[in-house]
């Protein structure tokens, strides 16, 4: 792996499991392609000229093609971290997916073998010592997700040994929950430690942060809380609520494409008489895509006037499909779906379209454009850039979003959207008709109050709010 910058100028490095760029093998060769998901959205806003994201490139690669891929992501100030299949498995799905993820999401823990834990630990060691012998004296250094809980003390570990002085940040994306949701699990407190090693770690909401606290508070002998800050080894650590965004920029530069003007076009006049109804969901059980389902079902069976003149675009974009709940779901909503056609669909038209793989950001743009609706109904959520993006291509149309109360957005966006619990498939179904028969004024102050809260809560105001609280700690 080789450095990006040779000015000597102190970066940032950032470290995630995963690389705004996904490696894949197709037909024998390497190729690169964006990856998908809210943590590379959130980042796009990086305007830091100097900075280098180490992270796995999605599989495992033969190490005789490594100059070749290293070469495509250094383009993108991206370096990997290779990881051996098995160890990656059992980091990635055997423990961050299948045991972490559930607990983050206040479900209660699943059983599981020692060989997964071993997994992460061994992946948090070899991203330690990947990002401290990148690093040098006076870098930033910025952690991110669950994938990496031990990172911060391990790499403070190796720092301090090499004598280099870097600021480590941690943010989470996912939510936290309460510190009963941990006891299940034998490693709260290596997690919770390992964390710890940041300077400042950074939360979608308050709650998460709260809870967070409360956990170190609960779990942890060794901590004191003062305000914003923990003591824990002599140390200040800084916790914080940071608000992550888009960048609005892109979407309004994309919509004003003339292909992508031209696809709105088209897609206007083929659903012209109807509303359309947007969903944009990775197929993850946190995301409610069975409960949206059970809803628009019983929406669609109450008013039945309206079949003809209502459409569902829903696109569930593939994820962590090595993962048995993972392959579960996808059975499941995919059940639905067709029931819902079968009951519904008449010889000229479908109340539901169902997209079951990743669209291009032109399709996706012109796509918010035309909705008149979006319809998010996660059963919990870190954040879910999804609605900022939404309301970011709303200028003309002014749609409504139905936004699940679990999801960290609806902290923020509540005063414009329409509330939803996905607990309920006949609130699900009111918050559709209220919102399908909002009137135009009502519509427009919503809209304008969502938009004013996009445009200034960027992903670059984000970045920048995080970096310059991590800066703090910069030893003169
Ligand atoms: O990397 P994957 O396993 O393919 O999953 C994609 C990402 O999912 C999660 O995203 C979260 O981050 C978003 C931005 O902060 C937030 O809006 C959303 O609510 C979260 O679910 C995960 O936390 C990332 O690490 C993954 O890369
Ligand atoms: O085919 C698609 C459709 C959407 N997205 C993006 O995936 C991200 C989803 O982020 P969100 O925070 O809503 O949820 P996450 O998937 O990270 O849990 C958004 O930026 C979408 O634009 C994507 O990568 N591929």
């Amino acid at each position: 792996m080789g450095s990006v910058n040779s000015s000597g100028e102190p970066r940032l490095i950032i470290a995630s499991n995963r690389l705004p760029l996904s490696v894949k093998k197709i037909d024998g060769k390497y190729d690169v392609t964006p990856s998908s998901g809210g943590l590379v959205s959130a980042l796009r806003g990086l305007k830091t000229a100097e900075f280098l994201w180490l992270g796995w490139p999605g599989l495992a690669v033969d190490p005789s093609h490594r100059d070749r891929v290293d070469e495509q992501l250094a383009k993108e100030h991206a370096a990997a971290v290779y990881l051996d299949e098995d160890l990656a498995k059992d980091h990635y799905n055997g423990f961050s997916n299948a045991i972490l993820w559930p607990i983050l999401h206040y479900q209660a823990g699943k059983s599981m073998t020692p060989t997964v834990w071993e997994a992460y630990r061994r992946v948090n060691e070899i991203f330690a010592d990947s990002v401290s012998n990148e690093a040098r004296d006076g870098d930033l250094i910025w952690v991110h997700d669950y994938h990496l809980f031990l990172l911060p003390q391990m790499l403070r570990d190796r720092l301090q040994a090499q004598g280099k002085r870097c600021p480590i940040g941690f943010f989470l994306h996912t939510p936290f929950p309460a510190d009963d949701y941990w006891r299940g699990l034998p490693f709260e407190e290596d997690l919770l430690q390992g964390v710890l090693g940041s300077d400042v770690i950074g939360f979608h909401t308050d709650e998460y942060k709260k809870n967070f606290v409360a956990s170190c508070d609960v779990l942890l002998g060794s901590v004191q809380v003062i305000n914003d800050h923990l003591r824990y080894k002599d140390r200040m650590v800084k916790t914080g609520r940071y608000i992550a965004g888009i960048d609005v920029g892109r979407f309004t530069r994309t919509l004003e494409d003339r292909k992508v003007q031209a696809r709105i076009k088209e897609l206007e006049s083929l659903y012209k008489g109807k509303k359309v109804i947007i969903g944009v969901d990775r197929l993850d059980y946190t995301k409610g895509l069975t409960e949206k389902m059970e809803g628009y079902r019983i929406f669609l069976d109450e008013h039945p006037e309206l079949r003809d003149k209502v459409i569902l675009v829903q696109i569930a974009i593939p994820s962590r499909e090595d993962v048995k709940e993972y392959q579960d779901l996808e059975g499941e909503v995919s059940k639905s779906v067709g029931q819902i056609i079968g009951k519904h669909a008449t010889p000229h038209s479908t109340p539901l379209l169902y997209i079951h793989r990743s669209v291009s950001f032109e399709d996706l743009t012109a796509l918010y454009a035309i909705s008149d609706v979006c319809f998010l109904t996660s059963r919990r959520d870190g954040l879910n850039l999804v609605a900022s993006e939404y309301v970011a291509c709303q200028d003309r149309r002014h749609g409504v979003l139905v936004l699940s109360k679990f999801a960290g957005a609806a902290s923020f966006l509540s005063h414009g959207s329409v509330l939803c619990n996905p607990s309920s498939a006949e609130g699900l179904s009111e918050s559709l008709h209220q919102a399908m028969t909002m009137d135009e004024e009502d519509r427009i102050n919503r809209h304008s109050a969502l938009r004013d809260f996009v445009t200034t809560h960027t992903s670059e105001k984000w970045t920048k709010s995080f970096l310059d609280d991590l800066e703090k700690y910069r030893v003169q």
